[in-house]
């Protein structure tokens, strides 16, 4: 079943994939062309997650910015469809927790942000094993399910590009290419309608709000703790208490 249209903006005739999508050029989750390797971008640490400094001070704020991308990492990790997961970050701290957790890490080349980032990492894992289907993933995803991010993977199988749109509808938390396609990243800012612009197919799926979960404030983390948050973060959400939860209307 498909969302319903949200406003206008689905009207501009792109196809939107269905949960009745049939499997493409991938047979099976067995097969290893249909597993995905994921590429994570992260911000150094002491950069990231700015817009939460209110809500968590600055003190906490960096270890929440690592503790979302370790549930992300982790969820991912765990997901049956994934293959493996590129971290692409210059963050020495972060490199050491996520490859502990069985990431590849590879620095942030050519240091010119986000889709100069992804794009690296995308040939990084290219360059490895050409013809690989590779996904851009945000790593601001604390609440992420793996069950949820198979769905949105297996539905992603039939099209060269597909995204997903963030929880606000505006942003992108997910992109995909298949094998024969490139990833070709637009992610920033309102990057939906620039997906939608570039070819990329959006995905509508019902129940996979945990994938569409990014976390840029305060109220984000809140829904995310609505949903239920990953282990680390919610060890370091608990800390929130000391520095002022962030409370409704907390940027
Ligand atoms: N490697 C890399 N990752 C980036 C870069 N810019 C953003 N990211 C990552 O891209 C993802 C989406 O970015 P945002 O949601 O804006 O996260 P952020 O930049 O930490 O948040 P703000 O400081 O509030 O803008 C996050 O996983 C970031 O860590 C970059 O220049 N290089
Ligand atoms: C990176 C993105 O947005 P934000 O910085 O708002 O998370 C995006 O949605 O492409």
């Amino acid at each position: 079943m498909g969302r319903e249209p949200a406003g206008p903006q689905w009207e501009a005739g792109h196809a939107r994939t269905r949960e009745t999508t049939r499997d493409g050029e991938f047979a099976t989750d067995t097969d290893p062309t249909a597993r995905w390797s994921l590429v994570v971008p992260l911000k150094p640490l002491p950069l990231a997650k700015s817009r939460l400094a209110g809500p968590a001070g600055d003190e906490l704020r960096p270890r929440l910015a690592l503790a979302f991308a370790q549930d992300t990492v982790a969820a991912a990790l765990a997901c049956p469809v994934v293959r493996d997961v590129v971290v692409v970050t210059d963050d020495p701290t972060a490199a050491v927790e996520l490859a502990a957790l069985g990431a590849r890490v590879v620095p942030d080349a050519p240091g010119a942000g986000l889709n100069a980032a992804l794009a690296h990492g995308a040939r990084t894992v290219r360059v490895a094993r050409p013809g690989a289907a590779v996904a851009a993933l945000n790593a601001d995803l604390p609440a992420l399910r793996p069950d949820e991010l198979a769905r949105v993977l297996r539905a992603a199988r039939s099209f060269p590009r597909a995204f997903l749109t963030d929880a606000a509808e505006i942003g992108t938390t997910l992109l995909t290419a298949t094998p024969d396609a490139e990833l070709n990243p637009a992610f920033g800012g309102p990057s939906r309608l620039r997906h939608l612009s570039s070819g990329a197919v959006e995905i509508a799926l019902t129940g996979v709000d945990s994938v569409r979960r990014d976390v840029d404030t305060g109220n984000d983390l809140l829904a995310a703790a609505e949903l239920g948050l990953g282990p680390y973060t919610a060890a370091r959400y608990a800390e929130l208490d000391g520095l002022g939860a962030p409370r409704p209307g907390a940027a």
